[in-house]
């Protein structure tokens, strides 16, 4: 039985290269679309934010000099792109699946529309969102706390490269250690990255539970939705 009626996943750009240096693995984005799927079949209403890393990011190499805003407008288009082939492999999987975004290009995707958006849930189809906030200056991580908040998902999960957060960024501090579990003030004053900042706060505020789990891990998905103690919650 599932834990959870109604979950925003995040899902990293980065988790779609699989083993690949830049753009989306075919088998890795099939993968992790089977383990959506599962998920589905538990009963659990699915809504995605995808990243875009795995193309471009705002802050990163491919921008040095270029304005950022502009350079984050660049890489919600590139969270758009990982939106189409999301949902295009969700279709090849015999799923529904529907994407919205945050940025208004109707040839391409429907825009936004929180009712639209809440009936296709019901309906139990997915629904990816993307372009994230819509705004430069912000990540996929606070539009998924965004979008969480705006649907009523019970809880946010972060499928990312990580197995949970860490007193530090594990992949600079080897000593670092896992918590099972923390608040929202202590991942905020304790200047944990793993998510920024404008994330943290929103759901706490909101009081929307994230839990914090490895992308990388068959299964983990399912899992955190049964309701176990996989990762890391971080709650109000
Ligand atoms: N305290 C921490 N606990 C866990 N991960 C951390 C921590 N601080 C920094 N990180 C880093 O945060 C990264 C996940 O954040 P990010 O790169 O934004 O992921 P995503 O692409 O999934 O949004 C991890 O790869 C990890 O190296
Ligand atoms: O609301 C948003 C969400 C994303 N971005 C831009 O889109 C890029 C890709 O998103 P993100 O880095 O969050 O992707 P992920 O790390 O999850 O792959 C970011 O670097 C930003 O440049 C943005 O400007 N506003």
């Amino acid at each position: 039985m599932a834990a959870h009626k109604r979950i925003l996943l995040k899902l990293s750009g980065e988790a779609l290269m699989g083993d690949d240096a830049y753009g989306i693995n075919r088998a890795t984005i099939v993968r992790i679309v089977r383990e959506i799927q599962e998920v589905t079949q538990l009963g659990t209403e699915v809504a995605v934010v995808i990243g875009g890393g795995n193309i471009f990011r705002g802050v990163a190499g491919g921008s040095v000099g270029m304005d950022r805003a502009t350079a984050d407008y660049m890489g919600m288009l590139a969270t758009v792109m990982n939106a189409l082939a999301l949902a295009d492999t969700m279709r090849q999987e015999g799923m529904t699946a529907r994407v919205m975004s945050a940025i208004g290009i109707e040839q391409v995707v429907e825009p936004y529309v929180r009712p639209k958006a809440l009936q296709y849930l019901e309906e139990g189809k997915v629904v990816v969102f993307g372009a994230g906030t819509g705004n430069p200056f912000f990540t996929t991580d606070t539009a998924a706390a965004l979008r969480g908040a705006e649907i009523g998902a019970e809880i946010m999960l972060k499928a990312t490269k990580v197995d949970g957060v860490y007193t530090a960024d594990p992949k600079k501090d080897p000593s670092a250690t896992r918590y099972t579990r923390l608040s929202f003030d202590e991942a905020i004053t304790k200047n944990l990255q793993v998510l920024d900042a404008t994330a943290f706060a929103l759901c706490r505020d909101q009081k929307l539970p994230i839990r914090v789990f490895s992308i990388f891990k068959p299964g983990a998905l399912k899992s955190v939705v049964m309701g176990h103690d996989e990762g890391t919650l971080v709650h109000v």
